[in-house]
């Protein structure tokens, strides 16, 4: 990995996101009952819980893809409820997906450059005439593509069709594109889903990097327990839309309610308990 790649200004110190009361209700079935969080400046936080906890409800709320029918989620002094995706993407929140959402025809690189959209300034007759701005901000956008690859150990793909690469591989492409985005907050959905031991460790790696080297603050959902446990500074554990155990990895995986939970879960699902 590159140790070249830096956050922009923007980044120095990403804002605390804070999580208050929030409850999300579909057509009766409560999903998220008054949930509550913080994740402090530049910490690895997990959200866990067994299937239908919640979790994913939870980010399509911070990322403005579904609107909390109560509550509020501030990042820093701005209130993200009410807002649209592209608005909470501008403030430096960005995401990825549980499924990969990239181009798979597009090189790496491509699809990276699609990451810095929001960053483009010249405006699109600008950049179709390929005007003198246009090309230089294309440069400039490139080069930052180019230490973000290398960063994430892709500097040898960025001319490779995403779809031609290893699953493991577009998830880690995935997570550079986030990058491509400056953001101040990552929230990244079941990084290793599908992953196999190998690739497991390698994403761990580049998330502790992530951390270590931008400082950036980190949400993520994930069913590995193991990686869980050892990459989170904090755990917020859901069941049924409730909020049941949050602190420290050490003390949740002690907590009754929170084995209780998971050993409920595997006997009907037969997942594995923390
Ligand atoms: N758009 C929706 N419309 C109706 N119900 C929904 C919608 N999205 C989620 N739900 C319901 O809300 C509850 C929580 O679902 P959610 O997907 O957030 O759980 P999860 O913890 O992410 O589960 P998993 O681990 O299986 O991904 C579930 O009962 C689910 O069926």
């Amino acid at each position: 990995m590159s140790d070249t790649y830096q956050p922009d200004g923007m980044t120095a110190s990403p804002p605390r996101l804070e999580v208050r009361d929030v409850t999300v209700r579909f057509a009766g079935l409560t999903a998220l009952d008054a949930i509550g969080f913080t994740v402090e400046p530049g910490s690895v936080h997990a959200v866990i819980g067994p299937n239908g906890a919640g979790k994913s409800t939870c980010f399509n709320v911070l990322s403005g893809v579904y609107r909390a029918t109560a509550g509020s989620v501030r990042f820093g002094e701005a209130e993200l409820t009410a807002l649209a995706p592209h608005r909470i993407a501008a403030l430096g929140v960005a995401r990825t997906f549980q499924n990969i959402a990239l181009s798979p025809r597009l090189s790496v690189r491509d699809n990276l450059m699609l990451g810095r959209h929001r960053l483009t300034r010249a405006g699109f007759v600008a950049a179709g005439l390929r005007l003198p701005s246009a090309r230089r901000e294309a440069r400039l956008h490139g080069e930052r593509v180019s230490e973000i690859a290398a960063f994430v150990g892709l500097a040898g793909r960025l001319a490779t069709p995403v779809g031609l690469l290893p699953y493991g591989v577009q998830k880690r492409v995935e997570l550079a594109r986030a990058l491509c985005m400056e953001p101040r907050l990552l929230l990244l959905d079941e990084p290793v889903a599908g992953m196999n031991g190998g690739e497991r460790r390698e994403m761990a790696e580049l998330i502790v990097a992530v951390r270590e080297s931008l400082g950036i603050s980190i949400l993520l959902v994930e069913h590995d327990m193991g990686m869980v446990m050892r990459l989170a500074d904090a755990v917020t554990v859901l069941d049924f839309g409730r909020r049941i155990a949050d602190g420290p990895p050490s003390e949740v995986q002690d907590d009754p309610e929170v084995i209780r939970a998971y050993l409920g879960a595997a006997g009907e699902s037969g997942e594995a308990t923390p």
